[in-house]
């Protein structure tokens, strides 16, 4: 069954957003968050739900591609999730796993996409199918640009799961196959989401505050 946006769980609310003495949030990083918006218990039980998907809908092995460096830790945790599990016949899903850099963000802005895949790497994609696990959908620009580029080398299918997808006004219509999360229109950090590479050792998903954009701003 194709997952629809109602299926996704929605965090855009103020009332979404955990006071920081909620939970555990590294000293180092006390009053660079304004908020925390998906506590890291919340997240591992969400991708299970999303590696069940994902194994239901499954009609063969699949090359699991880990979008660099942003989307690691759902990648991690969603590959031991789908290994843990089996289809409704008993069989597991046979997987391969690729990683893929793509940059394009300074500070909280976009500078334009670079993706870094090699031609003999990008040959072995014909006639499989991909599934490509991003962190967060923003404009959708990183995300189709990709795709153009995936698609030239003839895979079988290609799947998108997303852990986060954000509200905005800036998005380019693209929706991704598996979302884990809708989240306000903010910048995010944790869970291996960066501001200028710090953040990804927080293990939740905060709303990053002013004074953290300005004690990590290049
Ligand atoms: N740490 C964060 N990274 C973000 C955020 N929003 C976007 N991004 C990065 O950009 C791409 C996707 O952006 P898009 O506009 O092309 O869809 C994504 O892979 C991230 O690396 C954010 O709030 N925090
Ligand atoms: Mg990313």
């Amino acid at each position: 069954m194709p997952m629809e946006p109602k299926d996704w769980i929605d965090v855009t609310t103020e009332k979404n957003h955990y006071s920081l003495d909620h939970f555990v949030i590294p000293k180092h990083y006390e009053q660079d968050v304004s908020s925390i918006l998906i506590p890291h218990g919340v997240i591992m039980d969400r991708i299970q739900k999303l590696a069940r998907l994902i194994v239901d809908d499954a009609t063969g092995p699949l090359v699991v591609c880990c979008i660099l460096k942003g989307g690691h830790q759902y990648f991690a945790d969603l590959v031991n999730y789908i290994k843990a599990l089996t289809k409704s016949n008993g069989m597991s899903v046979p997987l391969s796993l690729e990683f893929i850099r793509v940059k394009s963000y300074k500070n909280d802005q976009s500078e334009g996409v670079t993706i870094s895949l090699s031609e003999s790497e990008c040959k072995d994609f014909a006639g499989k199918n991909l599934l490509i696990v991003e962190d967060i959908i923003d404009t959708g620009n990183t995300m189709v640009k990709l795709l153009e580029r995936l698609k030239q080398y003839n895979p079988k299918s290609v799947k998108v799961t997303s852990l986060l997808v954000k509200k905005t006004s800036r998005s380019n219509g693209y929706v991704p196959d598996y979302v884990g999360f809708a989240i306000p229109d903010a910048f995010v950090v944790g869970y291996a989401l960066d501001y200028n590479e710090y953040f990804r050792d927080l293990d939740h998903i905060c709303v990053i505050s002013d004074h953290g954009k300005q004690a990590y701003a290049i």
